[in-house]
Order: structure tokens, then C-alpha cells, then sequence
């Protein structure tokens, strides 16, 4: 589980996160939503100490993050991090020899489920393809937590359902998964848990599930209701 507790955050004077805690289970989907600039990539690279905090915890298993903890956690950022004259078999060799935790047999799955060609240079591809690619790079390592930064962001609808179906593959098979998306409507029916984020706080969070069967709501109902009223 990835327990975020009380976590503070502030660059400069700005305060951005005033206290935000949730978990993430293993096995379960959690979406973080918030409007722009809320802070929900913040506490991604927070998770992955790619930013230090000003206060609170956040426990992997259990523990506090060390260098032990990042053999059990990735992060997908929203933007592949390859060099665009890479072709997507060289980036795949690069991830293979950085990462011990490297799985060729699901990323060459991953390759056939995304249907890409590995002779493709990263230049060459639609942004559609390269979101795909980053997601494969990710998705190819051993590791139980997944962490996505907006995997939607700036695709086209097929593409979009494309990426959506692998969520509901053994390709995630039960690992925990972070994600960050303003593309509600395409994971809505993936979602576990929802973590809902304002003014640096978590307003709410709920089970997806619980709010379709026993209040009737969307996630998209229950978000209107919060920032709406
Ligand atoms: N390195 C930084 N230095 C100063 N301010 C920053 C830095 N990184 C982020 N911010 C500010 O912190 C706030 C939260 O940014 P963050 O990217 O976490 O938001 P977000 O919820 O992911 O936004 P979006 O939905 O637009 O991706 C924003 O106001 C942003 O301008």
C-alpha cells in the first residue's frame, strides 16, 4: 500500500499541498483528480522523491521511501523521457540494461497489445504511438506501484480507448496504479478509488464503485457535486 500522510508542500511562499493523505492499494486503480495546477504531479514526484516535502510522510509497504523502495515503484510521466532519434527497439534495449527489473517477455507483449513496430524512431511517431511507447517503457518493469501522469492528455479518442483497455489486462495484472487524468469519461469504469483534490487539501475520496451501486453517482456526478455544489 502507498500510504500519503499529511504531506506539505510549498515553492517559494506558495503553499501548494497543505496536508494531503490517501492510500493506494495494491491490486486497485486510483485516480487522482483535480483542476489544473492543484498540486496532483507534485505529489507523483513526491511519491518518487523526485521533490523534497515540507512535512508529512509517505509509506511504500509500510516503509519510508529509501533506495530500496524504488525497486518496487515507477513512474509513467506525461512526456517520454527517450531521445526522439531513438527507435522504440533501442529505447527498449536502454530501459533493459538500466533496470534490473526489466520483463522483455511483457514488454514485447506490450508491443503487440499497442500494435508498434520497434523499427519506428520515436521522431516518426503520432503522439498517440509515443504515449503508447512511454506507457510500454513503464509498464514492461517489474515493479508492484505504477504511477501515470496524465496518460491521456493531448490523444485521440481511439488511441485513448486503446490505452484505457490495457488497464483491464494482465498487462497491470495486480498492481497498485497511481494515475493522474482530466480524461475522466475514458477510465471512469476502470477506477477503484478516487481521491479528489482542492485548495491543497483532499477534499474527498471514495470507492467508485460504492458511489455506482449504492448512491447511483459517476465519478463525474460526485466531482460536479463537490466543485459545483
Ligand atoms: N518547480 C516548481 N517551481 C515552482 N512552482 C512549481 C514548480 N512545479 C510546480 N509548481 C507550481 O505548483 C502548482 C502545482 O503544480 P502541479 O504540476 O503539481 O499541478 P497539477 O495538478 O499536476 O496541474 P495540471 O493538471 O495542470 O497538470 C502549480 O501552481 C505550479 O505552477
Amino acid at each position: 500500500m502507498i500510504e500519503v500522510k499529511e504531506i506539505e508542500k510549498k515553492y517559494g511562499r506558495k503553499k501548494i499541498l497543505k496536508g494531503v493523505s490517501f492510500t493506494a492499494n495494491k491490486g486497485e486503480i486510483t485516480c487522482l483528480i483535480g483542476l489544473n495546477g492543484v498540486g496532483k504531479t507534485t505529489i507523483l514526484n513526491a511519491i518518487m522523491a523526485l521533490t523534497p516535502i515540507n512535512k508529512g510522510q509517505i509509506l511504500i509497504d509500510g516503509e519510508p521511501l529509501k533506495e530500496k523502495t524504488f525497486e518496487k515503484i515507477t513512474f509513467i510521466p506525461d512526456a517520454i523521457t527517450m531521445l526522439p532519434q531513438m527507435k522504440i527497439a533501442e529505447a527498449m534495449e536502454f530501459m533493459k540494461d538500466f533496470y534490473t527489473c526489466w520483463n522483455q517477455d511483457r514488454a514485447t507483449e506490450l508491443l503487440g497489445f499497442f500494435r508498434l513496430n520497434k523499427d519506428d524512431r520515436i521522431s516518426s511517431l503520432s503522439k498517440g504511438n509515443t504515449a503508447k511507447v512511454n506507457l510500454l517503457l513503464g509498464l514492461a518493469l517489474d515493479v508492484d506501484y505504477v504511477l501515470m501522469d496524465e496518460p491521456f492528455s493531448g490523444i485521440d479518442m481511439f488511441s485513448r480507448e486503446e490505452i484505457a483497455n490495457v488497464f483491464t489486462s494482465h498487462l497491470i495484472e495486480n498492481r497498485g496504479v497511481i494515475i493522474t487524468t482530466h480524461e475522466i469519461g475514458d477510465i471512469e469504469h476502470l477506477i477503484d478509488k478516487v481521491v479528489l483534490i482542492d485548495n491543497g487539501l483532499v477534499t474527498k475520496e471514495f470507492n467508485a464503485e460504492e458511489a455506482r451501486e449504492n448512491e447511483g453517482k459517476s465519478v463525474i456526478d460526485v466531482m460536479r457535486e463537490v466543485y459545483i455544489g
